[in-house]
């Protein structure tokens, strides 16, 4: 079928999505319409194919039974593949998950003009197709535990372990730091080790294996001039007026080397009396492909503790024993971060979620999808400040950190974007780009 007979067929406009409209894959020249169309299929295939290519092993793991239902499985993400690129309705999800009244109760509220791949909002889309896919394995007698993204985490974080190891020896070369201005300085650095983690992501390289390589400490000069919008200092003061008697949380996003800076930081606020509990919020399901589960909080945990070097070990056993002192504490159990629903609905939809991060004093927001969670999925006036964009979202002080992975403008300041658009040429292509932002509530720290 040719390309424009398809999109007369899904009833596609031939431009990008119009500024405060939701983003959607409606729009054909928008990163959305990219994503829907090919990044989507692609990592639908690859779970197909580590499938294949893991049979005998899972049969190993799981016995027989798991063969036919391996089958099924593989079967069923054909068929979604062809939902999608055929722009099928959204189906209810079948099952009994936890969280499978709320989805479907959400599908059921749908518009129908906004209930399909190619016309819903992208987030509903996107959140949709990893929802299905985790379904598929609800339903098998024997795989309703396994995750199909763990080999892909773990081969990352593998890849990743030098540049653990490099980060590790210069965080105890600084740990040491006593006066205000070195730890602020310090705060600083790992902030942006942080904020460069999240380019680490296994969705948006389609599933390829991606890790950290070099020392993280020393790219940070080279990647200064990609920053757009730096609230850093707000950040600090917001904690570092407190007497530390305070809760951080992160709310999570992808494993591996990301995860691992997320520990350091938090490392940091705990072992320098900045913080007295840190939490992180993680999935319940198999998620974006790269994103932490609970399985994958305590595998890193028990990997840094069986390292073969000694100052991860140590480093291991550190992270091992904030757990058990109530320093760290794992956030398990909550579907609402892999529900269809932007931050905006977390009071109304579930409240006792908005009720934690209200104990916190400030909640770290990592990634690319909980920013568009943030901001709605909302194709914002890049002349909007982020405080407006998040709308009535005040929990307690935010600060979100995030590489730019989907449109890159709409969190721009007219003059970063100036400056930025030597660089970059137009729209998704982007993709590629280093680019990121670090934002905090200015309102909300500054108490309003
Ligand atoms: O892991 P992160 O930072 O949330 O980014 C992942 C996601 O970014 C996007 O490319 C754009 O939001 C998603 O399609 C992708 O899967
Ligand atoms: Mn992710």
């Amino acid at each position: 079928m040719e390309i424009s007979e398809l999109d007369r067929k899904f009833n596609i406009i031939d431009g990008d999505t119009p500024i405060n409209e939701h983003l959607s894959a409606h729009y054909k020249r928008s990163f959305a319409h990219y994503t829907v169309k090919d990044r989507l299929p692609v990592i639908l295939t690859r779970i197909i194919d580590s499938l294949s290519r893991e049979k005998e092993a899972i049969i190993a793991g799981y016995g027989e039974e798991a063969a036919d239902d391996l089958k099924d499985v593989i079967g069923n993400i054909s068929k979604l593949k062809y939902e999608l690129q055929t722009d099928k309705k959204f189906k209810l999800l079948d099952g009994n998950d936890t969280d499978q009244e709320e989805w479907n109760a959400f599908l059921e509220a749908l518009p129908d003009t906004h209930n399909s791949y190619f016309s819903a909002v992208w987030l509903h889309a996107e959140c949709y197709m990893y929802r299905r896919v985790r379904s598929m394995f609800e339903e098998t007698t024997t795989l309703r535990e396994f995750d199909y993204f763990r080999r892909q985490k773990k081969d990352a974080f593998m890849g990743s372990l030098e540049a653990f190891q490099q980060l590790t020896e210069k965080f105890n070369e600084k740990r040491m730091v006593k006066t205000r201005d070195e730890l602020r300085g310090l705060f600083r650095q790992l902030m942006r080790v942080n904020l460069w983690g999240n380019r680490i992501d296994l969705s948006i390289s389609g599933g390829k294996i991606v890790s950290q390589c070099g020392d993280p400490f020393e790219a940070l000069g080279n990647l200064e001039e990609y920053i757009l919008a730096d609230d850093t200092a707000a950040v600090w003061d917001c904690i570092a007026t407190t007497d530390g008697n305070i809760i951080v949380d992160f709310v999570c996003d992808n494993a591996g080397y990301e995860l691992f800076t997320d520990l350091c930081l938090a490392d940091f606020l705990i072992s320098h009396n900045l913080a007295a509990k840190v939490r992180f919020h993680v999935k319940m399901i198999p998620w974006f492909v790269s994103d932490v589960t609970p399985e994958d909080f305590r595998w890193t945990l028990d990997a840094l503790k069986l390292s073969v070097t000694a100052t991860l070990r140590d480093l291991g056993c550190r992270l091992s024993n904030y757990i058990e002192t109530g320093h760290f504490e794992l956030i398990e159990g909550e579907y609402f971060w892999t529900s269809p629903r932007d931050f905006c609905e977390m009071e109304s939809v579930k409240p006792s979620v908005h009720r934690m991060l209200q104990q916190a004093h400030l909640v770290i927001f990592k990634g690319d999808l909980n920013y568009r969670k943030l901001l709605g999925d909302i194709k914002w006036d890049p002349t909007v400040p982020f405080v407006e964009a998040i709308r009535t979202f005040r929990p307690t002080n935010l600060c979100s950190l995030r590489t730019v992975k989907a449109d890159w403008w709409r969190d721009c300041h007219q003059d970063v974007l100036k400056s930025s658009q030597r660089r970059i040429p137009s729209g998704w292509r982007v993709v590629n780009t280093v680019l990121f932002s670090l934002h905090s509530n200015r309102a909300a720290l500054s108490g309003l």
